[in-house]
């Protein structure tokens, strides 16, 4: 096949799933949430396609698709050799664009597209080398890594020659799981799921807390009994409290030893992560957060203040690769481990590549903890879904930056045409809006 040399068009649907039915994805903010993505794909002058995603959830994922188009003009008709031979420089004009500019900047809708956007290049990068992502990433001389970063905003804490000396395989990845934990899920289900889980190797879990405290005692304890005190256990709130509010849910959850608390508060509250890490570290539990922390900058300032122990960047919220190495790179400079969220649509076949980055170049150890996030839903409609092997992701083989979803899939659950949805309005089990 010859190279694709041109992009020569990008198109955008609104996938949904509905995750609310049986309460997967259920926590303290989000009660019945559909897991849902708007997902790109970007055609070039050969069969080579580059797919992307942002994971969302729900209604409002029409927003993103329609951010994603208005942002046409500055990827169709672009030469490839342009934007790969100058990413960083590319993924700053994707990010300034002075039209879009004023509606972000970098944070919340316009970055939830420009990850989808620029995750779909890399795909495509990746497939045109014939490697995965990871090894893609891993095989690159400094120079060239380092070239996909924008450092703009950061350099007062990581420098570009910083960055160059940052530069440092095999049995997987350890994974810890979400999906025994969710807060919707009954006693007999997480009983259920926890059991299957040990089974398959799993010995990481996260449950969710923050509706009631007496019943998260309650529930902690039953976690607590059915894994034993050698395993380990974490605890998220999804941004549930006030600050003084989490220090004091906390220490009432402090004898069944979370390893960390994750998103106590608001994710855009550095001071108040910090002052709920000073009460709770002396506890033995850490503070993790960064799945709605939107851009380098704030993990920047999180980084400094010391707010943070576990870094938890999203694939789909920061703009893509380019800015996850960026902040994998700061972390790295003040030994954070980064912890990346998954789960959602595709994010766990997306974060796996940046964890074996994270290992064979990056911190180049698995010490503090370093683990990946894994929920078992929605796999089935992957084209290439993730290998977990004893509780490790396997790293994936095929080329690309896989978040490919199946084309029945994608036909059966856009929203709201696809033939699932018409079903299930006919069903009565959702609204048509
Ligand atoms: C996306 C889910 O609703 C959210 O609860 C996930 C999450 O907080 C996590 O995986 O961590
Ligand atoms: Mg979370």
């Amino acid at each position: 096949m010859n190279e694709p040399t041109v992009i020569t068009g990008m198109t955008v649907k609104d996938i949904r799933f509905p995750t609310s039915l049986e309460k997967q994805g259920s926590d303290a903010m989000h009660i019945a949430p559909n897991f849902s993505c708007a997902y790109v794909v970007i055609q070039t002058d050969t069969d080579l396609e580059g797919h992307g995603n942002a994971f969302t959830e729900g209604r409002g994922t029409d927003v993103v698709c329609y951010a994603i188009t208005s942002m046409q003009k500055k990827v169709i008709g672009r030469k490839l050799s342009d934007i790969f031979n100058n990413f960083g420089t590319y993924w700053r004009e994707i990010t300034n664009d002075d039209q879009t500019r004023w509606i972000g900047p970098e944070k919340g809708v316009t970055h939830l597209a420009t990850a989808a956007i620029i995750n779909a290049l890399w795909d495509l990068w990746a497939k045109m080398e014939g490697k995965p992502l990871w090894k893609l990433l891993v095989d690159m001389d400094a120079e060239q890594l380092v070239n996909t970063i924008d450092f703009t905003y950061m350099s007062d804490a990581l420098t570009r020659d910083e960055a160059l000396e940052k530069d440092m395989l095999e049995s997987g990845h350890p994974s810890y799981t979400t999906s025994c934990g969710w807060l919707g899920y009954s006693d007999e289900r997480i009983t259920e799921e926890v059991t299957k889980a040990i089974a398959g190797g799993t010995t990481r879990f996260k449950m969710k807390v923050g509706k009631d405290l007496q019943d998260d005692i309650r529930r902690a304890k039953m976690f607590r009994e059915l894994i034993g005190y050698d395993k380990i256990w974490c605890v998220d709130a999804n941004q549930k409290w006030d600050v003084d509010e989490a220090i004091d849910w906390m220490k009432a959850l402090a004898p069944y030893k979370p390893l960390w608390i994750e998103e106590p508060t608001s994710p855009d509250d550095i001071l108040g992560h910090l002052k709920i890490a000073q009460a709770l570290n002396p506890l033995g539990i850490a503070v993790a957060t960064g799945e709605m922390c939107q851009n380098r900058v704030m993990f920047k300032q999180f980084l400094q203040a010391n707010a943070l122990q576990y870094c938890q960047i999203d694939a789909c919220r920061l703009g893509g690769v380019n800015e996850c190495i960026a902040v994998y790179l700061m972390a790295a400079k003040f030994d954070i481990p980064v912890c990346p969220h998954a789960g959602g649509v595709g994010l766990c076949e997306l974060v796996q590549h940046y964890s074996l980055f994270d290992y064979i170049r990056c911190s180049g150890t698995l010490e503090k903890n370093r683990m990946t996030e894994y929920a078992e839903h929605l796999h089935e409609h992957m084209l290439d879904p993730v290998t977990i092997k004893d509780g490790n992701y396997m790293p994936p083989k095929v080329a690309g930056f896989i978040v490919g979803i199946k084309p029945e899939s994608l036909r059966d659950y856009e929203y709201p045409v696809g033939p699932a949805w018409q079903k299930m309005f006919d069903q009565g089990l959702f609204e048509r809006e």
